[in-house]
């Protein structure tokens, strides 16, 4: 038997796998997430010292920024750190609880521009790949952006400049195969691109679920936000 709890973070919703002292395989992993995410984005496992993320669709993802402020949110809650460094399949993540859970964010790598019949736009990968579109957040269509989820298998963000520093963004995730509430390495990919147009170091994003905050310092990108525990403790059974 496991124990686990629902999270949110700014919508970004989770179940959470304390695994610290029992390391579980693939498998046994892939079953949790089908049985207990019960409508949730995905799990996290939380091992010692390493987060394994699952998408809700039971497959593996190599990174996750929500989920990651998560693990940092539980080993504080679980452990009264405040500082949180662990790894991950997309390297090393430093977290930090104040006001705010925040992570280092993995580095952010450009692909390249996209173009295809009504949508054009950029792809980054923070840990996890992103397409990078500014439009109308008022007016997304997501059944006409399907295709280039599955042409280019990524994650995909449309964002508006609501004015300097403070943007609208709205994520349809894959292996969610939907909108979320918010989406921590969508964000950031977002914020990274319109930091090389504008300069601007801080920004604010307005997404589903609540207010993400993207910095950049010493050449690295720093997620905020909040997480809260949405359930009581689980017994999850194998
Ligand atoms: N919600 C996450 C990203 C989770 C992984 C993504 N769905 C993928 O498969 O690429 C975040 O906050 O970064």
């Amino acid at each position: 038997m496991m124990r686990g709890a629902y999270y949110t973070a700014t919508g970004n919703t989770f179940l959470v796998v304390d695994s610290r002292e029992r390391k579980l395989s693939d498998m046994e992993k892939r079953l949790l997430v089908l049985k207990y995410v019960d409508g949730r984005d995905g799990a996290i496992f939380v091992e010692r010292d390493f987060m394994d993320y699952y998408n809700c669709d039971g497959n593996r993802a190599a990174f996750c920024g929500n989920g990651a402020r998560t693990y940092v949110y539980f080993i504080h809650e679980k452990e009264k750190r405040n500082l949180v460094e662990f790894s991950s399949h997309a390297g090393n993540v430093l977290g930090k609880v104040d006001d705010l859970v925040s992570v280092r964010m993995p580095s952010p790598r450009f692909l390249g521009t996209f173009e295809e019949e009504d949508y054009s736009g950029e792809i980054v990968v923070v840990g996890v790949p992103h397409l990078v579109i500014e439009g109308d957040t008022d007016k997304v269509d997501w059944n006409a952006l399907l295709p280039l989820r599955h042409l280019y298998d990524a994650n995909i963000n449309v964002f508006t400049v609501k004015k300097e520093g403070s943007l609208r963004i709205r994520t349809f995730e894959r292996g969610v195969e939907g909108e979320t509430g918010a989406c921590g390495s969508g964000a950031t990919s977002v914020v990274w691109l319109y930091s090389r147009r504008t300069g601007c170091e801080k920004v604010i994003l307005q997404a589903n679920g609540g207010d993400l905050t993207v910095s950049f310092r010493d050449g690295s990108a720093y997620l905020g936000g909040g997480v809260e525990k949405c359930s009581e403790e689980l017994e999850l059974q194998l």
